[in-house]
């Protein structure tokens, strides 16, 4: 496989900055997912990579090579999109051959009957090589639309929210299924997403991007621990971090310059009440099975948590709240570091 390096990237659509001074490398083998709001340049900036669009300014390298004034064809890139994109009068043997039958690669079919009957293996597909595409469901085809770039033992893979159009139950397993394919073909992607939940689970590295902009690059670890913004706090995690003036906790030490305190679950203890500082109300709890969503007032805020489903809290209840070194913001919203408590 190769690396993919972005370097100051920009593209403008009219006045629309899609992709501002954007630069990234994407190292060999590995797996990163550009994570932001609809918007935000994502797949802009996967069709950057591919040649579809071509940068106002910056470069795209492929391997140390500058790729960005080459042809779309000559990148030897395999891009998986939302929808199926499949053949439908095609059979799935067929589809996933496609790639591999194109007059310019000229693969000797013993070879693609090889590649496609691992390629349908890897992907739990084998029994369904003979069936018309439009003969499976939304999972398999979108089995059958990765496999079409997996026989293809490109550069780099890129995906464009591949998995969105699936049912909560199949992302689920499709999700487990693209990141042990990934490591077991030593594969580099570059995924991009909305959805944080894939991007925890999959990612090697975490991109945040916002209006064009990379905001954070790193560990989905370090990414949910040390955000480097109160935006980047509020994209990751469930639920949601919750965010209070720095005003409404003058008893908590924290670093001069703080305006707004970042809660998440964990920043945030409940105990019975017994004379603590922090009283909070508790307002709502909803079941949700193996835990709770327990919704506070606290000097006329609302704080979201989690608590175990036995603990007895009610609504209506007071309780004591105890903050453990939660994220502190100043006024731009930048990360000073956590309160000292
Ligand atoms: N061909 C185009 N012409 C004009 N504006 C465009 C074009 N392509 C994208 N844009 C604009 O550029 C910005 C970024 O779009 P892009 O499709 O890259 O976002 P995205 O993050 O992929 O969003 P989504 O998750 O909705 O697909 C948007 O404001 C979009 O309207």
């Amino acid at each position: 496989m190769a690396d993919v390096t972005l370097r100051n990237v920009t593209k403008r659509f009219g006045a629309v900055d899609a992709v501002r001074d954007l630069s990234l490398t994407v190292s060999d083998g590995e797996f990163l997912v550009l994570l932001g709001p609809s918007g935000a340049g994502k797949t802009t900036t996967l069709r950057l990579i591919t040649g579809l669009e071509t940068p106002d300014a910056g470069s795209v390298m492929i391997d140390g090579r500058d790729v960005t004034h080459d042809a779309p064809g000559s990148r030897d890139i395999a891009f998986v999109f939302q929808q199926y994109s499949l053949y439908p009068h095609l059979t799935v043997y067929d589809n996933l051959a496609f790639p591999l039958r194109s007059p310019a690669r000229r693969v000797a079919e013993p070879i693609i009957r090889k590649r496609v009957e691992q390629t349908a293996e890897l992907l739990h597909i084998a029994s369904k090589l003979n069936n018309r595409a439009t003969r499976l469901s939304g999972g398999e085809m979108q089995r059958v639309a990765i496999g079409r770039a997996l026989v293809r033992d490109p550069s780099i893979y890129l995906m464009d929210e591949p998995l969105s159009s699936l049912d909560a139950k199949l992302r689920a397993e499709l999700r487990l299924e693209l990141k042990r394919i990934q490591i077991e073909l030593g594969a580099t992607i570059l995924y991009v997403t909305h959805d944080q939940v894939e991007a925890m689970t999959m990612a090697s590295r975490i991109g945040v991007i916002k209006d064009g902009q990379l905001l954070q690059l790193g560990t989905p670890r370090e990414i949910y621990e040390s955000p480097s913004s109160s935006y980047v706090a509020s994209r990751l995690g469930t639920p949601q971090i919750n965010f209070l003036p720095a005003h409404l906790l003058s008893d908590v030490a924290m670093p001069s310059g703080t305006e707004t305190v970042g809660i998440r679950t964990e920043h945030l203890q409940l105990a019975a009440r017994n004379g603590g500082q922090m009283v909070g109300r508790v307002h709502r709890v909803e079941h949700l099975g193996e835990q709770n969503h327990i919704h506070l007032d606290y000097k006329g805020e609302t704080l979201v948590t989690l608590a175990d489903p036995h603990q007895p809290l009610q609504a209506g209840q007071e309780v004591d709240l105890h903050l453990v070194r939660p994220l502190c913001f100043d006024r731009a919203g930048q990360r000073i570091g956590a309160a000292v408590h």
